[in-house]
């Protein structure tokens, strides 16, 4: 991996930019090749959630302009964006915005904020989306979504939708949360026919590394679900693969699961281009990835 740090001229005197470029190559998951560029932010907060908010700021400041079309996430860091972005709006300082809400959540918020929105159509152009992550692998950008306990009409699916329609995806993280290697779990959607024999192929494919539970909708969760396992709107089951220890990849998880039988869909996102907005008690870091679609000649 060759790393090169430079300053930008234009700087304020709070940033520092750095390149870096892995030396890994052709479009297969494990090995995709990544440029990264990071800016630093610097200054130190008192209130933890500051960061978030610079974040926020950053993400409608940096990426969202006049006539967009933006799917609007959820998450603690994406309603303050959101709500930034309604006041942009009623400043003038942004025009003729349209926002496509990913979940209850984020509809709810925008139409407070005052944001026009519009459901969103198969087809439907989006320029830009943002959502919070839960966890981000490092290397690839690669994120888990939807370990939050879903919401009236909320469905990961249609919020994995709108992320991967859009021509540009910003995540909004933590820095406890961007991790070389992740764990914790990975929200799985499988179908409810036969969903024991899923679970079960799940927890073997991963025995040693991960639980298996079935989501409840209420009470308690556990390998079998108890007596009321949620049931999505499109009426699937939700399992919690929880990875006790990190993954080697998360983005070779994904390409496992994506294999599995009975499997609809699943909380990891891997996109490009993608831009990870990281905040912390010291500020801000941003990381882009490019992913060469061609293999080339390393
Ligand atoms: O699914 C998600 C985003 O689509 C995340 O789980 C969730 O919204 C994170 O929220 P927070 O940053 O407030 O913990």
């Amino acid at each position: 991996m060759a790393l090169a740090w430079a300053l930008p001229s234009s700087a304020s005197p709070f940033i520092s930019s750095s390149t870096l470029q892995t030396q890994k190559q052709s479009y297969n998951f494990a090995s995709s090749r990544n440029s990264f560029q990071r800016f630093v932010t610097r200054s130190s907060f008192s209130d933890p959630s500051a960061g978030l908010l610079l974040a926020a700021k950053h993400a409608v400041d940096s990426y969202v302009k006049s006539g967009m079309v933006i799917g609007l996430g959820s998450g603690h860091a994406s309603a303050l964006a959101i709500q930034y972005l309604g006041q942009q709006l009623r400043v003038g300082a942004i025009k003729d915005v349209t926002g496509i809400p990913t979940c209850v959540g984020s509809a709810s918020e925008a139409a407070k904020a005052g944001i026009p929105l519009e459901q969103y159509n198969d087809g439907y152009k989006i320029d830009l989306a943002f959502d919070d992550a839960d966890t981000m692998e490092e290397e690839t950008l690669a994120a888990i979504i939807g370990r939050r306990k879903l919401q009236g009409d909320d469905s990961i699916i249609q919020e994995k939708i709108i992320l991967e329609a859009a021509d540009k995806l910003i995540l909004i993280i933590k820095e406890k949360q961007f991790k070389s290697s992740v764990d914790g779990s990975i929200p799985v959607l499988i179908k409810s026919v036969n969903w024991l024999e899923t679970a079960e192929e799940l927890d073997d494919l991963f025995l040693g590394d991960a639980e298996v539970w079935r989501r409840p909708a209420i009470g308690y969760a556990g390998p079998l679900g108890g007596d009321f396992p949620l049931v999505t709107k499109e009426g699937h089951n939700i399992l919690d693969v929880i990875f006790t220890s990190p993954m080697e990849s998360l983005v070779e998880v994904a390409k496992t699961l994506d294999q599995i039988d009975g499997v609809v869909e699943h909380g990891v996102i891997f996109r490009n281009p993608c831009t990870a907005i990281i905040a912390s008690e010291n500020g801000l870091q941003i990381v882009d990835n490019t992913i060469q679609m061609e293999s080339s000649n390393l």
